[in-house]
């Protein structure tokens, strides 16, 4: 019998093949242009033909016209999409391929690629989207049997071939055939790259686990805790435009909402789903949403602010206060208190209203009637049903006084009725005062923020963002419990929260899987411990500072991190000039120089300034490729090709905090990493 053919088997007519597919992806992208323009004569068209019989149309016709005009404005955006897409394609249709069988079914090449593409006359899909069901097989299996879930059974059957390409900008570099773990060539020349102004997608790479996470479609809250540089983030964001594929019908790109730790971080993830032809997602952070929910008649330290201060001076009063208010055993005291005041601080009494008198047993047990309203919220209603009484018993209108008196009445009923007070209550009736600095400005530490939107939830009820069906939470070892149960009442919809315990920057205030996993039981906790970002000299380095023995770093070497001893700040000014130099005259794209405090990466930027040096700071709305100065805080989330990390000495390195900065500027460096220090080296270093 003879060999089935196997289409496109070789490189030669894999060439072929692409351009083939190219010309069809051109072709379609004038089909496309040749539409537009269509719409185009057609909505000018129109809109001239209001224009000249507008005096004789009606409300109806007007309002017909303009949805009209609408809708050809829509189909029109439609297009310019699709005509994104399709150029793309042609840079690079696709990155993989299987050849699947199935029982009865002959072998036909699946071509992988950012996007789907179909020929439009055979009705055949030529390149699949990697989110497509059969795309899964790409990323979870090797040669031989496979199977993929659909939405209708699983699909069972032989993986023949297995293929990968870099096709860039149209041309094919090259082809691998896969037997065993075909991932990682591709994968090690994807990570030996350098680094790019924004992150980056990895469709063609993702892997295993990764693929896992990023396909999850039953979890409600999923719990990402991945070693620094596993590729949470980029999972994250990865599963987000799996989702909207998934479930386009019921969710876009403004049901999604990404909380992230600050603007840089959010302008630096930015370009990963338009890259994924997904549309922006809205992103703010818990600032954003704290200013949103609190009263503005409060003013706040912001979470920068408050870690600034911890790097500054040893405070131990301030540290307890943040500490405590971080626990978990805290917010079960808020809720222990919100039910002593809902049990002890209503005392119902009889009222006068001129000569009515209102039963105390009917205000109690109008009471009772809205106990599933919030607490402070009850008082209005109450109070308006009291009124309806009084009107019917005296059979008259009530005045304005007497209304006041009802309602002044029915709140005085309950203690306390003001939310600062309330608050203040708290601490007193925890006994223990001092845990509160909050004078009559209404100025809050940021530990005091969360706890208060709390109160204000449970005792108010607020109810926003209603229109998000997916949360997203990166950097989720800095929020404490308080932040989670704000956010599991605010958000009701599905969640994707990830972090790293090691790299947080309060570490009074830092938050495990295992806290998180406390206020979402039904969380599905995942763990990553394979890393891609750094050499395996540079992970090995930074575990010194903060070990972790399940760390698996991925095969890629590079110079050993560099200690530099210097004689005195000069000489490490001087180191770093020259550092500086070497970067600009390499072909490297980004390095950071990374500080401990804002006061250090200031001072720095004084000094190093030179055109292509920038400083960030916490004011900061963009990433810039270049020289970076900033502070381990900021650069929190990054990535540089090269990381200085100047002032590494004892005297700078050397509480719980400081060495946790130490650890996460270390671990942003890709390739290189140099440290200087002046004096004696840190103890988190030398030991
Ligand atoms: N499967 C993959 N293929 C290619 N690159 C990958 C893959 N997974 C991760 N990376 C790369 O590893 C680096 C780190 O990824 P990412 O920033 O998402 O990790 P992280 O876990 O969020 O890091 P950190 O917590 O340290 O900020 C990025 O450059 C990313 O592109």
């Amino acid at each position: 019998m003879q060999e089935p053919h196997v289409k496109n088997a070789t490189e030669q007519e894999e060439r072929e093949y692409l351009e083939e597919i190219k010309e069809q992806l051109l072709l379609s992208v004038k089909r496309v242009d040749d539409a537009v323009r269509q719409f185009s004569n057609e909505l000018r068209e129109k809109k001239q033909y209001i224009h000249e019989h507008q005096s004789g149309m009606d409300d109806a016709d007007m309002v017909a016209a303009g949805q009209s005009i609408n809708r050809m404005a829509f189909t029109g955006d439609a297009a310019v999409a699709r005509k994104r897409k399709l150029l793309k394609l042609a840079q690079s249709p696709y990155f993989g391929r299987i050849d699947f069988t199935t029982p009865g079914q002959q072998t036909a090449p699946v071509y992988i690629g950012v996007h789907s593409y179909s020929d439009e006359r055979q009705r055949q899909n030529l390149i699949y989207d990697w989110r497509a069901p059969i795309s899964s097989l790409f990323y979870d299996f090797e040669l031989g049997e496979a199977s993929y879930p659909t939405p209708s059974g699983t699909i069972q059957g032989l993986i023949e071939l297995k293929r990968q390409y870099k096709i860039r900008d149209g041309r094919l570099e090259f082809m691998l055939d896969s037997d065993v773990n075909i991932h990682d060539d591709v994968l090690q020349q994807e990570l030996a790259k350098s680094s790019d102004d924004k992150m980056k997608t990895i469709v063609a790479t993702i892997q295993r686990d990764q693929n896992a996470v990023i396909r999850n479609e039953e979890a409600t809250v999923m719990v990402i805790q991945g070693v620094a540089g596993s590729g949470k983030t980029s999972i994250a964001l990865h599963r987000i435009a799996f989702l909207l594929y998934r479930f386009r019908e019921t969710i876009a790109a403004k049901n999604i909402l990404i909380i992230s730790p600050n603007k840089v971080f959010a302008d630096y993830i930015s370009n990963v789903l338009p890259e994924l032809g997904e549309e922006h997602i809205p992103e703010m952070g818990m600032e954003e949403l704290a200013a949103d929910l609190l009263d503005t008649r409060f003013t706040f330290q912001t979470f920068f602010e408050q870690v600034s201060a911890l790097l500054e001076a040893h405070n131990p009063a301030f540290i307890e206060r943040i500490h405590f208010k971080s626990s978990f055993e805290f917010l079960s005291q808020l809720n222990q208190y919100l039910l002593h005041i809902e049990n002890t601080y209503l005392n119902v009494t009889e009222l006068r209203v001129g000569r009515t008198v209102v039963p105390a047993a009917l205000i109690q047990q109008k009471f009772r009637t809205y106990h599933r309203v919030p607490l402070l919220k009850r008082f209005g209603l109450v109070a308006n049903d009291v009124r309806a009484y009084v009107r019917d018993a005296a059979g008259r209108k009530l005045t304005g006084q007497d209304k006041a008196t009802i309602g002044d009445g029915i709140s005085r009923m309950f203690k306390l009725q003001n939310l600062p007070d309330l608050y203040r209550d708290f601490y007193r009736w925890l006994g223990r005062p001092e845990l509160l600095k909050l004078d009559h400005r209404l100025h809050l530490e940021y530990a005091d923020v969360f706890p208060l939107i709390y109160l204000r939830l449970r005792l108010e009820g607020i109810t926003a963002y209603e229109q998000v069906k997916h949360l997203l939470v990166d950097e989720m070892q800095d929020y404490t419990p308080v932040q989670y149960a704000v956010l599991s009442r605010l958000f009701s919809c599905r969640k994707t929260i990830l972090g790293d315990v090691s790299q947080t920057v309060n570490p009074y205030s830092a938050s495990s899987a295992e806290t998180i996993e406390r206020v979402f039981p039904q969380a599905d906790v995942v763990k990553l411990f394979r890393s891609y970002r750094s050499t395996i000299e540079i992970t090995a380095f930074a575990q010194h500072i903060t070990p972790n023995p399940h760390i698996i770093p991925l095969e890629r070497h590079g110079p050993e991190p560099e200690l530099v001893p210097c004689a005195g700040k000069n000489e490490e000014w001087e180191t770093i000039r020259q550092r500086i130099k070497a970067f600009q005259g390499a072909g490297n794209h980004s390095l950071g120089i990374i500080c401990k405090t804002l006061r250090q990466a200031e001072e720095a930027y004084q000094v190093l300034q030179a055109p292509g040096v920038h400083l960030l700071t916490d004011e900061s709305t963009s990433f810039k490729e270049g020289v970076l100065i900033t502070t381990a805080h900021l650069a929190k989330g990054l990535e540089f090709d090269a990381v200085i990390v100047p002032f590494a000495s004892a005297r700078n390195y050397k509480t719980e905090v400081d060495k946790g900065m130490l650890y996460i500027a270390c671990t942003r460096a890709m390739h290189q990493l140099t440290l200087t220090y002046a004096g004696e080296l840190t103890a988190f270093l030398s030991a």
